[in-house]
Formats: structure tokens, C-alpha cells, sequence
């Protein structure tokens, strides 16, 4: 039975640091550290999603201020309130709720955000310093998964990792990451030819497809360590279920160490976004 990665602890350690670093700037600086969350229309996980943030955000002893905006928003409403959020002293970070509704645009609000309070870091300029390896704000859902393989891998170097998705929020700078604390790293998406074996090549597979239990026990090598990012709701008997992108059951069976939905990457996800939104503020002090 593989080691199980828990999430839900491990981030209530990274959310202590935060809330250190919460009691430091406001002794030493006056500062209250505050997220602002747009939220733009009714999706019911997005809600979810926002709901643990803010309840988070007021435990760390942090700020967070909602704006929860009407499907028929404009794009020059929204991003008439994102120049009001970058221009707002006492807002250190700015986190827009995706997916937007279609009529809006994706990139033209992520570039509205000042990329100073970009606590996703999706600005291009932040998307450019990762590549790069200068990144200070850091894709939170990444981030956090490099948190829990360091756990199992204090040292990453030369290890053979699989990154399956290649979006922009978790895919591409997963990868990054990985690259950057020297894995071999290869990405993985939907037109990859043979999936399977590539998987069953690697020391680390990380799964970010956005389809229920894809990866399977023989997509693994015996002793492999699973990083499951998916988040897919499904019914069972009538009730909301969370499952990953991992048949959990079968792959535990194999892998050396797993991350369990829920309770894995999602807690991490979140306490890295309040993390970064204490960076933030620590950086807009000078
Ligand atoms: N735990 C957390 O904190 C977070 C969880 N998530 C979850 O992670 C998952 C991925 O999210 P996100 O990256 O936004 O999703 P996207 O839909 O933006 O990207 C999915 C990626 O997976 C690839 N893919 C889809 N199907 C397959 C397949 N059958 N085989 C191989 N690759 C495939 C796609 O390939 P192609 O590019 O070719 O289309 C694409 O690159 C979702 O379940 C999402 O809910 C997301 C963010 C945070
Ligand atoms: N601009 C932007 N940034 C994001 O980081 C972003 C986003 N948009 N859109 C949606 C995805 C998804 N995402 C999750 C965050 C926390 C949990 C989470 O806390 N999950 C808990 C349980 C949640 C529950 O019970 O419903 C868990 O897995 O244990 C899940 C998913 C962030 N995303």
C-alpha cells in the first residue's frame, strides 16, 4: 500500500507560516494582508472553491474582500473593477474566479491584473519570470504540488517525471517547476501517442486532465509517486462525491506514495494562494 501524501495536514503547516508571517506584518508594519476574489456568474464549484478561501483567508488572520459579479457583467465592468483593485492600497492580492462566463475574455482580464497583485500567477509577466526561473508568485496549484513531492523527494534531481495536461494554470507551469528542480520532465495531453507506457516510465506522474480515474494501475510503475490534481464532482447514490483524475484504489496498490481527492491537492492549492498574497504584500511594502 503506497504512503499516503495528506494534503489537508500538510496545508494546515503551510497556513501556521502564513498565519507567522500575517502576525509580522501587521505588528512590524501596519499592514493587514487582504485577498481580493472576483467571482463573475453562478458556478456552483467556483462557490465551493471561494467559500474555502475566504474561511481560510479569516483564519490565517488575513483580509479578503468578495466580489461576486452577475453572469450579464461587462467586460468594462470587470475590468473597470480590476483597475479599482490595483489601484486600492489596502488589496495586496487579486484572484479571478475561471472559468469567466464565454462572453468574456480570459487573457484581457488576466493582463488588466497589476502583475504586483497577481496571486495566481497567470500575468504574463509572471508566466515569463517562471520560465525564466525568476518567478516570485508562483501558480498556486503547482506550487503546492511541489510541496507534497518534496515530501517523498527531498532531492527531485534526475528523476523521470510525467505531467499529464498542459493548460496554462497547471500543466504548462507544473512542468516548469519540475524542470526547474531538475526532473526529466515530459508533458502529456490529449493528442500524446501511447500515454500509457510513457507513464509507466516515470518516477513521478502527476495527473491534470480534468477526466475521472484516467490514469490506472498499469499506467503505473511499481513504486511511483502520484500526484492526483483532478477535482471531478459525480454522483453516487444520489450524493456529490469529489473523485481525481487517479483510480485512487487501484493505483494505491501499486504506487510508492499518492495524494488522495479530497483532501490532497486542493487544501494545498488554497493555502499557496494565501501564501503567495502574504508575499505580495511583504513585496509591496518597498
Ligand atoms: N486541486 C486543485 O486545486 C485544482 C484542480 N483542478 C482540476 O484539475 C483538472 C485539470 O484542470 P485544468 O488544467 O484547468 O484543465 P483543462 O481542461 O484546462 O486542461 C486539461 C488538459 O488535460 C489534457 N487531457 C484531456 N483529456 C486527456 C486525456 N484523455 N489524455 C491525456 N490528456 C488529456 C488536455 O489536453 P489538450 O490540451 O490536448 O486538450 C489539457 O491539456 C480538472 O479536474 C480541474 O478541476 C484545476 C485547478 C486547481
Ligand atoms: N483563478 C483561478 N485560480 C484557481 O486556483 C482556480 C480557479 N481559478 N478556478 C478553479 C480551480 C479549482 N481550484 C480548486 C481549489 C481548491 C479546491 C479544494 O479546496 N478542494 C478540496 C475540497 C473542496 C470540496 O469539498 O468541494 C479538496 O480537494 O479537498 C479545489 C479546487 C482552484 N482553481
Amino acid at each position: 500500500m503506497a504512503q499516503l501524501i495528506d494534503g489537508k495536514q500538510l496545508s494546515n503547516q503551510v497556513l501556521q507560516e502564513v498565519a507567522s508571517e500575517v502576525e509580522r506584518l501587521k505588528a512590524e508594519h501596519d499592514v493587514e494582508p487582504t485577498l481580493a476574489v472576483v467571482l463573475v456568474g453562478e458556478d456552483p464549484a467556483s462557490q465551493v472553491y471561494v467559500r474555502n478561501k475566504v474561511k481560510r483567508a479569516k483564519e490565517a488572520g488575513m483580509g479578503s474582500i468578495e466580489h461576486r459579479l452577475g453572469t450579464e457583467t461587462t467586460q468594462g465592468d470587470l475590468n473597470q473593477l480590476i483597475e479599482r483593485l490595483n489601484h486600492d492600497p489596502r488589496v495586496h492580492g487579486i484572484l479571478v474566479q475561471l472559468p469567466l462566463p464565454s462572453h468574456l475574455d480570459e487573457e484581457e482580464v488576466i493582463a488588466a491584473i497589476n502583475p504586483a497583485k497577481d496571486v495566481d500567477g497567470f500575468h504574463p509577466l509572471n508566466v515569463g519570470a517562471l520560465a525564466a526561473g525568476q518567478a516570485s508568485l508562483v501558480p498556486c496549484t503547482p506550487q503546492g504540488c511541489m510541496i507534497m513531492l518534496r515530501q517523498v523527494h527531498p532531492d527531485l534531481s534526475g528523476k523521470h517525471a510525467v505531467v499529464v495536461g498542459r493548460s496554462n494554470i497547471v500543466g504548462k507551469p507544473m512542468a516548469a517547476l519540475l524542470l526547474q528542480a531538475n526532473c526529466t520532465v515530459t508533458i502529456a495531453h490529449s493528442r500524446t501517442q501511447d500515454i500509457e507506457s510513457l507513464c509507466r516510465n516515470a518516477d513521478i506522474v502527476v495527473a491534470a486532465a480534468g477526466r475521472r480515474e484516467l490514469v490506472d494501475a498499469d499506467w503505473i510503475k511499481p513504486g511511483a509517486t502520484v500526484i492526483d490534481v483532478g477535482i471531478n464532482a459525480i454522483e453516487v447514490e444520489g450524493k456529490r462525491k469529489l473523485v481525481g483524475d487517479v483510480a485512487f484504489e487501484a493505483v494505491a496498490e501499486k504506487a510508492g506514495a499518492i495524494t488522495p481527492v479530497p483532501g490532497g491537492v486542493g487544501p494545498m492549492t488554497i493555502a499557496c494562494l494565501l501564501l503567495n498574497t502574504t508575499r505580495a504584500a511583504r513585496h509591496q511594502l518597498a
